[in-house]
């Protein structure tokens, strides 16, 4: 692309050197840098792409875009000074990859738990209809059912546009994104063109990032504001009347609000809720009438789930008549109370939860159905927020037996991990077990009939990260082969 052309929208530059009449690809990080690139220099939180510039140049770019003059050669590359780095590159990249959220109909959906359920369900909704969709999250990049690796829940900016490229070329017209707080701080997003945007619940998580919960909820709150103030397309945000952040994010958006409950009257709520051990049926109230809904994912929270997506696809303009009919036959999402397979009698289940509300929801969400006891089983990452440890635990004495363990305890030790879960047990029924997968033999072997079992914290994830290594970790394969030998 021509590089006058591209660097044109950018005001404030200082130019050193000769620019190409050419650039071909565009990079953030210097190992991936090819011949004819424009290099951006980001300052990160762990290194400054700053002091790669000189090797981006010795891998092949020819255009340097930095935030302060650099010693480098300017013989070999031109260097463009800008106040910021991370805007520049927002403005060249939606022009070079021209602008390809524009042409997809884009969904994104923020808040601290739920961000995944949510997406899957409208992803899975579309292709039950027979539509063209992509899902980018914390599983991966998700092609219309081909599924690629991800590093980040929210992908850097980079990425994200080439994601959309991608899809555009492969005819798919719908584009989901799992949007984090940090993406949306960072500025992951920005240059994508939102259509429908949806928000599921804000609780305590991340606070090593964000310091306050405030600040953590004006992070979320920037995905409204980037509806942006083009009105010539109708677009949506889509919220939870059942949140306290319903009414500051409805100001935060001149695009009309699609509201959501399980607890009043709203555009999309649920009402006589019946929650059983393989499904939940409820009915719902919608601006297109009164439905009996019946879904195989169970909790409250995954009711909230669906009316979420749910409104979402209504707000793109499916009938919900037909999202309701195609909702019955889509699976719990891979690691969300989902039930594991097994003859021995008794029910065990995988979920994600790792806040203290995702925690409490999961625990409630087998209430309804308990006949013995509720094992729980929780641990929790090291080196990160640690101010949330004592209230999961304190969310987890619900349960009738809990282990406190770990969950990816990278450079902290078990007994640092333990002591801080240990201050938030409410009764003496627990045991503290560092090592995850002694914590789940154990669970497993105090397992009587009708015991109700829950392995919190993994998920999907196969592995468990000690120091900076993965090792292949499955909660529910060691749970499976205890059992084996004890019913
Ligand atoms: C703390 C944080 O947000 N880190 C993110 C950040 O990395 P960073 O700031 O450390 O980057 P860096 O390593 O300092 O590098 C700075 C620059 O130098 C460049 N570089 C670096 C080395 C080199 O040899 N050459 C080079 O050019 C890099 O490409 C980069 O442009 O930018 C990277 C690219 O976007 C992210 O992958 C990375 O996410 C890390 C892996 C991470 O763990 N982030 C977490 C906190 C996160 O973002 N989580 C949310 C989900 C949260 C939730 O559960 O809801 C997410 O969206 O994933
Ligand atoms: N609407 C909800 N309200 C409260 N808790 C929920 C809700 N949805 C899911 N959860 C809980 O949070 C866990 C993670 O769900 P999910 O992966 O959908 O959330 P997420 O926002 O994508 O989380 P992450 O960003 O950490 O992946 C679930 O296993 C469940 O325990």
């Amino acid at each position: 692309m021509n590089t006058y052309d591209l660097l044109k929208p950018l005001n404030l530059i200082t130019t050193i050197g000769t620019l190409p009449q050419t650039v071909e690809h565009i990079e953030v990080d210097s190992r991936a840098v090819k011949p004819d690139s424009i290099f951006f220099c980001i300052k990160g939180h762990t290194t400054d792409g700053h002091d790669y510039a000189q090797n981006a140049i010795s891998n092949g770019a020819t255009v340097i875009v930095a935030e302060k003059e650099l010693d480098v050669d300017v013989d070999k590359a031109a260097l463009v000074v800008v106040k910021n780095s991370s805007k520049a590159l927002a403005f060249i990249s939606n022009l070079f990859y021209q602008q390809p959220s524009k042409d997809m109909m884009v969904f994104g959906v923020t808040g601290t738990n739920g961000k995944t359920s949510v997406t899957n369900l409208i992803h899975q909704l579309l292709r039950h209809g027979g539509e063209h969709s992509a899902l980018s999250g914390t599983i991966g990049f998700d092609l219309d059912g081909t599924l690629y690796e991800s590093a980040n829940t929210t992908s850097d900016l980079i990425t994200t546009q080439r994601m959309l490229v991608q899809a555009k070329e492969a005819h798919v017209s719908n584009m989901i994104f799992e949007v984090s707080s940090h993406g949306l701080l960072e500025g992951r997003l920005w240059g994508v063109d939102f259509d429908v945007v949806t928000f599921t619940n804000l609780s305590h998580d991340h606070l090593d990032f964000h310091g306050t919960i405030e600040h953590y909820g004006y992070a979320k709150g920037l995905l409204f504001s980037q509806l942006g103030q083009d009105l010539s397309k109708p677009k949506y945000a889509v919220l939870n009347l059942d949140d306290q952040w319903f009414d500051r994010y409805s100001y935060m958006t001149p695009f009309e609000v699609i509201s959501y409950s399980m607890e009043q009257d709203a555009d999309f709520a649920a009402k006589d809720i019946q929650y059983l051990d393989d499904r939940t049926l409820f009915r719902l109230e919608s601006p297109e009438g009164t439905f009996q809904v019946e879904t195989q994912l169970l909790g409250t929270f995954n009711v909230s789930n669906v009316l979420a997506a749910l409104a979402s696809l209504y707000a793109k303009g499916e009938s919900v008549d037909s999202l309701i009919e195609r909702l019955k036959d889509i699976p719990p999402i891979s690691g969300r109370m989902e039930r594991v397979q097994t003859t021995a009698p008794l029910s065990i289940y995988i979920d994600y939860a790792h806040t203290p509300d995702a925690i409490e929801k999961s625990i409630q969400a087998v209430m309804p159905f308990k006949k013995n006891r509720i094992l729980f089983l929780v641990g929790t990452g090291g080196n990160r927020d640690k101010s949330k440890r004592p209230t999961m635990a304190e969310k987890a004495s619900l349960a009738d037996y809990v282990v406190l363990t770990t969950d990816d305890p990278r450079y902290e030790s078990y007994d640092s991990i333990l002591a801080d879960l240990e201050k938030g047990m409410k009764h003496d029924q627990y045991a503290l077990i560092g090592d995850r997968e002694e914590a789940v033999r154990h669970l497993m072997e105090m397992a009587e009939p009708d015991d109700i079992i829950i392995f919190a914290g993994k998920g999907h994830e196969d592995y468990q990260i000690i120091e900076n290594t993965k090792y292949p970790h499955s909660d529910r394969e060691i749970a499976l082969e205890v059992i084996g030998s004890r019913f």
